[in-house]
């Protein structure tokens, strides 16, 4: 494990090559997302199978996107009565929020429910080939962190089999202010495992154990990694949902967040390795994966006057 940045440096090649000379490589990729996951709960993935170019021409087709009139950004806000899991299609944060940006969301480009714009073109043609290969990387990291929670081999990609809750955000930072620079406010993400490609601006942030913030910089071709309340809650919190948040800089910033989700109807519970199994009692009582992500939306748009009401995973812990 390298580092770069401060944040740990994770080289997913052996995972692209076959033979049992890449067994060792494996096995120490492996220990470094474990130890990063029990750490930081965010790593720097390189070497992951999603080409830079891609990536390059992802942001930039994003950021002439975004640089377009409001008028016609808006012609890709989602249809009224989409059975979306979320509303697909270009919005902004309401007035009233304390994050700052807005963002186009994405799902899987087989489910119907996606709303393009017009221009820039070629613009969706790279964002479903990112989505592609984000999703191959999103079960590759799964695989990864299945050994690294020792569950029975193929657990968590039977688990959670079906991919139509995840979902790409593309994302817009809006310049700070002299008066303020919250991008996106501290938060812990809900999902499963989330994958950021971001720009040269900078601003994403991790707060870790000292209660001091790390900044995610900026590495061309790298991916940022980090887990989300389902694993921190089937692990019993052995692993980490870590809190980040973004802060703006001067000039706008551009971001692809994938969010590798789990379906809305799944069950989701402390596992009996992380309890029964090993005589530790569960710190979450169970519930269906909807209800969570459902009010989480509702914190958003209707932010509750007091912080301390902002529901967090926290709500379901015993
Ligand atoms: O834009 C980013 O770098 C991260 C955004 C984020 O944390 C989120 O959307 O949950
Ligand atoms: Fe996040």
């Amino acid at each position: 494990m390298a580092a770069s940045g401060a944040l740990p440096v994770v080289d997913l090649a052996p995972f692209f090559t076959d033979g049992d000379e890449g067994g060792a490589s494996r096995a120490r990729a492996t220990e470094a997302v474990r130890q990063a996951c029990r750490t930081h709960g965010f790593f720097r993935v390189v070497n992951h199978g999603v080409p830079a170019h891609l990536m390059a021409r992802a942001l930039e087709l994003s950021s002439a996107f975004f640089a377009l009139p409001d008028d016609d950004k808006a012609r890709a806000r989602a249809p009224e009565g989409s059975e979306a899991p979320l509303p697909a299609g270009y919005a902004r944060q309401p007035a009233h929020s304390a994050d700052k940006n807005e963002y186009l969301l994405v799902f899987g480009p087989k489910l119907g429910f996606n709303v393009y714009p017009a221009e820039p073109s070629g613009f969706r043609e790279a964002v479903e080939e990112c989505y592609t290969k984000l999703t191959e990387l999103g079960l590759l990291v799964q695989e990864v962190l299945n050994e690294c929670m020792d569950l029975p081999p193929g657990f968590l990609t039977d688990y959670n089999s079906d991919r139509s809750f995840d979902f790409l955000a593309a994302l817009r930072y809006f310049p700070a202010t002299e008066e303020e620079d919250n991008g996106i406010s501290a938060h812990e993400d809900g999902n499963c495992i989330t994958f950021v490609i971001q720009d040269g601006v900078g601003g994403l942030e991790v707060l870790n154990d000292d209660g001091d913030w790390v900044p995610a910089e900026p590495v061309e071709g790298s991916i940022i990694v980090n887990l989300g309340d389902v694993i921190q809650v089937l692990s019993n919190n052995k692993l980490k949902s870590a809190t980040h948040r973004v802060v703006r800089k001067p000039v706008h910033r551009h971001s692809f967040v994938f969010f590798f989700n789990i379906h809305g109807a799944k069950w989701i519970e402390p596992l009996p390795e992380f309890t029964a199994k090993i005589g530790e009692a569960a710190r979450y009582r169970g519930f269906v994966y909807n209800e969570y992500m459902q009010l989480r939306m509702r914190n958003k748009t209707h932010p509750p006057a007091r912080p301390e009401d902002v529901v967090h995973i926290t709500h379901y812990a015993i």
